[in-house]
């Protein structure tokens, strides 16, 4: 047996280390989809809950998906686990445990209050959850964060309404976390157009705008929440590759897209890892982020991500780079803090 290491997999060692160390930022996660199995299991006997699986293998077990509604039917069954704002520091301090290992110095959250709310459960207690693990954080490591409200799209704009008003009291509480609006949810048949007033509103409020396009639906879905939506990233966003204008738009407006290769593959977006379009969108001029999505149930965090993309895309610790930068130039911290991360970044890449 040839035992010899090849040039190709000793880089591909090298890349993987350069990676595991590099600082990074994370704009594209949802908070419910990092419920690892051991604390959903923790979390159902701390509130004498049933879970329908015998084990955390079992649950495990399940977590094969062909495509987004599957995977979203064992979300939100997941997510009836959290009841206390107890439950949701947990999440999101694990949450927090994964990323600080995977260097993640800033990350912007996704939480769907409609998940909650829709089973009795007070906004106020989900905000209250995920923001003291936040704040305690901050305070302990200086690790960055903001929060993004979602709208569920299989939902009405009557209800994203809805959910708006009944948060919109807690506003001044959250300022220091809670700056972005988005969308996510089923999006086939759920086009960005459906929630264009509400968008209006929350734009005349000053809120950060990304939505889900792109994923499941066509690159007009991502026109429609540039023109119509005015967000200023677009979640996923991968099939913007089929239509050419749409691509020269995004590289000429350096429109970020958060891009979560593991997610795209296990929600069958792509059948295999190589042939993601990570690397063409990075070479058209791009500004493509990396991201995890929902971690506990795609198969890795933030390091996991890069690392599959790298190796199956061979990508260069050059494009690696690039896609780090473009992580912080699209977060939504100021300029100053984005110039500090920056710094750090490049200090990384020269000592290493
Ligand atoms: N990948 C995804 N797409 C749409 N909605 C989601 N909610 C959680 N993960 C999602
Ligand atoms: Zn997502």
């Amino acid at each position: 047996m040839n035992t010899a290491v090849t040039p190709s997999s000793a880089s591909g060692a090298a890349l993987d280390a350069f990676i595991a160390g590099m600082p990074k930022t994370e704009l594209h996660l949802h908070i419910e989809g990092t419920l690892e199995p051991e604390l959903m299991f923790a979390l159902a006997q701390r509130n004498q809950i049933a879970l329908p699986y015998a084990s955390v293998e079992a649950l495990r077990a399940a977590y094969n998906f062909s495509d987004l509604q599957s995977f979203l039917d064992l979300y939100y069954a997941g997510a009836n686990v959290l009841r206390t704002e107890q439950d949701f520091y947990d999440m999101t301090a694990a949450y927090i445990a994964r990323a600080q290992a995977d260097q993640v110095r800033h990350a912007e959250i996704f939480f769907d209050p409609q998940t909650h709310t829709e089973r009795g459960i007070p906004i106020a207690t989900v905000f209250a959850g995920i923001a003291a693990a936040l704040r305690d954080a901050r305070r302990r490591d200086g690790f960055g964060s903001v929060m993004i409200m979602s709208f569920l799209r299989h939902l009405s704009e009557e209800d994203a309404f809805a959910t708006l008003e009944a948060a919109l009291p807690l506003r001044e509480q959250y300022a220091d976390l809670w700056l972005g609006i988005g969308l996510d949810s089923s999006e086939r048949g759920n086009p960005p157009e459906k929630f264009e007033r509400v968008y209006a509103r929350c734009r005349e409020l000053g809120f950060r705008l990304v939505a889900h396009a792109g994923e499941e639906g066509p690159a007009a879905y991502v026109i429609g929440a540039l023109d119509t939506l005015h967000v200023e990233r677009i979640d996923h966003g991968v099939r913007s590759e089929e239509d050419p204008a749409l691509m020269q738009r995004l590289a000429q407006q350096r429109t970020p897209l958060t891009v979560c290769p593991l997610s795209n593959l296990k929600l069958c977006v792509v059948k295999d890892m190589a042939e993601h379009n990570l690397a063409r969108l990075l070479d058209a001029g791009l500004a493509v982020t990396v991201n995890s999505d929902d971690p506990a149930y795609f198969g890795g965090y933030m390091n996991a991500n890069y690392h599959a993309v790298a190796r199956a895309l061979d990508l260069s610790r050059e494009q690696v780079l690039q896609l780090a930068r473009n992580g912080i130039d699209a977060c939504f911290l100021a300029d100053e803090d984005k110039a500090t991360l920056h710094q750090e970044l490049e200090q990384y890449a020269a000592a290493h």
